[in-house]
Formats: structure tokens, C-alpha cells, sequence
């Protein structure tokens, strides 16, 4: 609840009550509440603490052995009392973000269809379009909405198409900006875009609760999107507009064409960008180099290699002053067919500033692989977004390591069985040199002198609430490139390895609320002084201001009024 707000006038009574999670108290509910809402009947006597309820949650989460019999225990919870989910959710926070979060709700998507009980937030179809106003406004009756998260599904977590199941990246991503960023979410909305599938277990799944169809592509798919798009800034001109795990070939593009005109969000390519900005600044404050000292080898050249490349690009042109064709050469990107190169076919458009010349090549023929890169590049680091498991083989990094004192080794892919190498083996194989970073979380490695050393987190979760947070907080009419570096430098300034080298990367999951505290207070500063925000304040007043517009799961007095809240 805001901590503006000692007290609800709540218009729900009854069952209505108890069966709306934004206002249900279960057995919290006081006695002179029981009373005003016609609970008394409707409850067990004993009223409990918040504390109370959330170890009982906490026990029954326990007897469930599995992860994703933890993730459906919680989804249910969170369709009872967003409260209690929260507040139990903030006090496992490391423990239980993977359960909510990725790797675990990869495979609750995986298996929408099959796990559905309750629908969730936004179902926005492609025969239903005609409806499209209708049912938006019929979802968000009589709510204002500071955030939308949307997702096509085409490119889910590392686990390719999911169709309708896109809802649960989409929800799973706003609960991470309550969790972490401290966004009220009744103000937060999840919507899926069904446009159809291309997934063919899914079109032969008789229990697939999508639309059964392949995906619609091309000017019709661009209509829809812009449909929805407008809708959106038609009834709430100042919402962030999330966009996330949108297929390779619309991300970007979706991305440029509304980014001036709204407050967009692109996660996978700007979150992904910044939080491993942040990941690459603290790793070279270790090895005490400059970005334009390094050599970069992008594995996986699609929406989170290019959102990486692209922000490291920039940070560099802004940190070193590096002209821009200068700092693109210092990136190889490598997808599915070997080194981008002038004579690959096919490059997208959007990858043109970093495709090496055949020239630089001209001794290799054919497709050329990670390994000839490694050794011919002598790369200082190297970022895997491909979702290829095991793509970062021991020569590979045994070869990339006998040319750098310190190779930076960062493989990003979600969900943890698609890493590209296990942290684990990459410190082994490098005499416990590597400076490590994964996507989803993994156990600590050991050291050469037997001490763990922590894999840091370099998941866009570490960073993107707090930019949507700092966006939303300065209502700024969109969301700048240089709002986007502002956020990844605070992120680098908090990082454990500042105050010693062989500690993480990223600060740990556990501390997110307040790292994310701070990304947003910079951004809303950078928006501030660049003159895109909304509000009239100036950059001291930004921390007091964020302060009082957390929402955090506590129960407020609620005071019956028939005319109030519902
Ligand atoms: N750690 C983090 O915060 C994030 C991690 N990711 C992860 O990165 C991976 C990619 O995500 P997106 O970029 O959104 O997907 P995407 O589908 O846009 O990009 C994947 C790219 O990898 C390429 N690829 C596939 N197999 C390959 C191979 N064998 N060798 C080289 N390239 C190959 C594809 O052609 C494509 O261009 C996923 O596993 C995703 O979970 C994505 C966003 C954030
Ligand atoms: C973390 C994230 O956004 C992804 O894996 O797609
Ligand atoms: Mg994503």
C-alpha cells in the first residue's frame, strides 16, 4: 500500500471482498473491519498478523517439493491477496524470485495451457480486434495505469514461441516491478498480444487455450500492434509502455517507431543493454581498462546481443569519447551462421554499423565459428545471448583465456539449461580468472584459495524496474538513451566488486529493492535535467518524491463507504 495512505474507503462487501486480491485481508481483517464489511460469518475467529499469514504461506510453500508446484502455490496466493504475496515474496526474495521468475516460470509458460485455472490480466486476440477498445476498457474500469506490460510471446524467456502463454512473462514481469521497483500494481497492467503461433505442439494441443493459428505477420500484425498502441496513448498518454520478448524481427522495430511519441520500453534489448553495461563497467573496474580498451564477441546476435551491443556502443562514445565507427569495430557479433560478415546473407538492418568486412576474413572460408573468432579477435569479452547450452566450450575459453589476464565471460542465456557455459567450468578452465556473470542464478564457484566466489545475476531484472520506476516517477514523455546510462552507472557504483575484486559482479538479488531504489532516483534525475520530464521539480526533490510514491505490502485500515474504492 502507499505509505501516504493510513487508511481505504472501500466500497466492496462481503464475498466481493474477500474474492478481490487488491483488497482482500484474508484472516487479517480487523474485528471492527469483520463488522463494517459483513465478515464476521465469512471468517475463522482468530484475526492474524500479516507476519502470522505469511509463515503459514510460507509452510505450505514448503510441502510443495518441486518448483513449479511452488510457482502454481504462489500464483494462487497472488489471485487471493496481493498483500500477503508480496509480503511474502520480500521476505524470501532471493529464495523465491527464480520460483515466480526465470527459470521456473519458463516452464509454468511452457505449460500455460495445461496448468490453467484463472485467467490473468489482458488477453487482447486477433479476430477479436474489432473489440479491442471494449474489452481494454472493461479490464482497467475504473483504475489509472502508470505501467502496461505487453508480450507478443514470440521469443519467450530462451524458450522460442509460446503463444497465449506469453500472459505469465507479461505478469511475471510487473510483479517483478512491485517486488523490486515498488510500483503499486493495481496501477500495473499485463496484457498478451495473441496473434497466433508458429509453435506446432501448441497447434496440435487440444487443451491450447490461444488462438489456434499460425501468427499473423506482416501489415496485418503491424495494424493490431498499432491499434493497441494507440489505445494506449489515447487513454493514458503518460503510462510506460513495457515491451517484452517480442521475435527478433519486431522488437527493434516496434521499438523506433513509437519511442518518440511515448514512454516505450524495449526490456530485452534496453534492460538487457543497461544491466550488462553496468555487469562489463564494474568487471573492467577490476581489471582497471576503459571500455574502448576491450574487445567484445557477441554470441547470439538477436534482440538482447543487439540491445548489449548497442548500449555498450554508447556508453563508450559517452564514457571515452570514442568516435561511433570506431566503437562499433570493436565488437565481433556471431549468430546462427558463423561471423556477421559482408558476405552473410540476409543481415538485418538494424546490425549493419557492426558487420565486419570480408577483408578482415579473407583467410577463412565458409561459416566462421566462435572458436576461429576467439582465437584470431583475442576477445576481453565474451557475452552469450544465443540460447545455444554449451556454446562456450572449454577450448573456447581455454583460448579466449591464454590471450587475456582477465577474461570477462558472460553468458546471459535464460533459462538456466540454456547457459552457454556453467559458471562452474568457465571459472575452472581459466584457473579461476574469469570474471563471471549469468542470466538466471546459479550457485557460487570456487576459487583458487577455496573461497566462493558469487556469480553475480545479470538479468534485466536487476535494472528495469528502477528505469520504468524513475520513467514513471518524473513522467518523462519518453524514455532517453541517456536516462537508460544514468540508471546502468548507479547500478555499476553499487557494485560489491568496487570494494573488492573477488566479490560479485552485480550487487545480489536481495538487495534489488534497493538498488532499484537508486537506478530509479538517477533516472528520474537524468529526465529532470534533460528536459523530458513531466513534473515540475527539481533533481534534490527526486528522492523524497520516489520515497512517498513506494507501495509496499502492508495492511491500511479500510473504512466501509459505498461510494469509495472498489
Ligand atoms: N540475462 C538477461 O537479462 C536476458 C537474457 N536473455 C536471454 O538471451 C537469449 C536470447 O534472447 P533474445 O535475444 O530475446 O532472443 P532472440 O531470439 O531475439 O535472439 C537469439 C539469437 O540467437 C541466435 N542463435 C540461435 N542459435 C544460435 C547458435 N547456435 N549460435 C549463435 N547464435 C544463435 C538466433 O539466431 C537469434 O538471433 C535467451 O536465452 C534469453 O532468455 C534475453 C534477455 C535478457
Ligand atoms: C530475462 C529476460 O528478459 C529474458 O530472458 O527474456
Ligand atoms: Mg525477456
Amino acid at each position: 500500500m502507499s505509505p501516504s495512505k493510513t487508511q481505504y474507503n472501500v466500497s466492496l462487501r462481503g464475498d466481493a471482498i474477500l474474492t478481490s486480491p487488491r483488497w482482500n485481508k484474508g484472516t487479517a481483517f480487523t474485528l471492527t473491519e469483520r463488522k463494517a464489511f459483513g465478515l464476521t460469518g465469512r471468517l475463522p475467529y482468530r484475526v492474524n498478523t500479516l507476519d502470522e499469514q505469511c509463515k503459514r504461506a510460507y509452510d505450505q510453500l514448503q510441502s510443495r517439493h518441486s518448483p513449479i508446484r511452488k510457482n502454481s502455490f504462489l500464483q494462487s496466493l497472488k489471485n487471493q491477496n496481493w498483500v500477503l504475496y508480496f509480503a511474502l515474496l520480500s521476505r524470501h526474495l532471493s529464495e523465491l524470485v527464480p520460483i515466480i521468475y526465470t527459470p521456473t516460470e519458463a516452464d509454468a509458460i511452457a505449460n500455460y495451457s495445461h496448468l490453467f485455472r484463472r485467467s490473468e490480466g489482458l488477453y487482447l486476440t486477433f479476430p477479436d480486434q474489432e473489440t479491442m477498445e471494449q474489452d481494454f476498457l472493461e479490464e482497467i474500469r475504473g483504475r489509472s495505469i502508470d505501467l502496461i506490460v505487453c508480450s507478443d510471446a514470440e521469443a519467450i524467456l530462451g524458450i522460442g514461441d509460446q503463444g497465449v502463454g506469453g500472459i505469465g512473462i507479461s505478469a511475471a514481469k510487473s510483479v517483478i516491478y512491485t517486488l523490486i521497483g515498488g510500483m503499486d500494481p493495481s496501477r500495473a497492467l499485463a496484457v498478451t498480444l495473441d496473434v497466433g503461433t508458429d509453435n506446432e505442439d501448441l497447434l496440435n494441443d487440444k487443451l491450447y487455450v490461444g488462438w489456434p493459428n499460425k501468427r499473423v505477420r506482416g501489415e496485418q500484425y503491424d495494424r493490431f500492434i498499432d491499434k493497441f498502441v494507440q489505445l494506449v496513448r489515447k487513454h493514458f498518454p503518460h503510462c510506460l509502455l513495457h515491451f517484452e520478448d517480442f521475435g527478433v524481427t519486431n522488437a527493434q522495430r516496434i521499438l523506433e517507431r513509437y519511442r518518440d511519441t511515448h514512454s516505450v520500453f524495449n526490456d530485452d534489448i534496453q534492460g538487457t543493454g543497461a544491466v550488462t553495461l553496468s555487469c562489463v563497467m564494474s568487471a573492467i573496474g577490476i581489471t582497471k581498462t576503459k571500455l574502448c580498451d576491450q574487445r567484445f564477441i557477441i554470441y547470439g546476435a538477436g534482440s538482447a546481443g543487439l540491445g548489449i551491443t548497442k548500449q555498450l556502443r554508447d556508453a563508450m562514445v559517452a564514457t571515452d569519447g570514442t568516435p561511433e565507427e570506431e566503437a562499433n569495430a570493436k565488437f565481433w557479433l556471431i549468430d546462427k551462421h558463423g561471423l556477421i560478415r559482408q558476405s552473410t546473407p540476409d543481415v538485418r538492418k538494424d546490425l549493419h554499423a557492426f558487420i565486419r568486412s570480408d577483408e578482415e576474413w579473407a583467410s577463412f572460408a565458409g561459416e566462421i565459428g566462435l572458436l576461429d573468432v576467439v582465437k584470431q579477435v583475442k576477445p576481453t569479452v565474451l557475452i552469450g545471448c544465443s540460447t545455444h547450452a554449451g556454446a562456450f566450450t572449454e577450448e573456447v575459453v581455454k583460448s579466449m583465456a591464454a590471450h587475456c589476464e582477465r577474461p570477462i565471460i558472460l553468458p546471459l542465456s535464460n533459462p538456466s539449461r540454456l547457459v552457454e557455459v556453467h559458471p562452474s567450468d568457465a571459472n575452472d578452465w581459466t584457473g579461476g580468472k574469469a570474471l563471471l556473470a549469468t542470466g538466471s542464478p546459479f550457485p557460487p564457484a570456487k576459487m583458487l584459495n577455496g573461497k566462493d566466489y558469487i556469480i553475480a545475476e545479470c538479468n534485466n531484472a536487476l535494472i528495469y524496474p528502477g528505469l520504468g520506476f524513475g520513467s514513471m516517477l518524473c513522467q518523462s514523455r519518453k524514455m532517453t538513451d541517456t536516462m537508460i546510462i544514468a540508471g546502468a552507472r548507479r547500478l555499476a557504483s553499487l557494485s560489491p566488486a568496487l570494494k573488492d575484486p573477488d566479490n560479485a559482479l552485480l550487487p545480489d538479488f536481495g538487495d534489488a529493492p534497493q538498488v532499484n531504489f537508486e537506478v530509479a532516483v538517477a533516472v528520474a534525475e537524468q529526465g529532470i535535467e534533460e528536459g523530458v520530464a513531466g513534473v515540475p521539480w527539481s533533481k534534490e526533490e527526486v528522492r523524497a518524491k520516489a520515497k512517498a510514491k513506494l507501495w509496499e505490502p502492508v495492511y491500511v485500515e479500510y473504512v466501509y463507504d459505498k461510494h469509495g474504492e472498489d
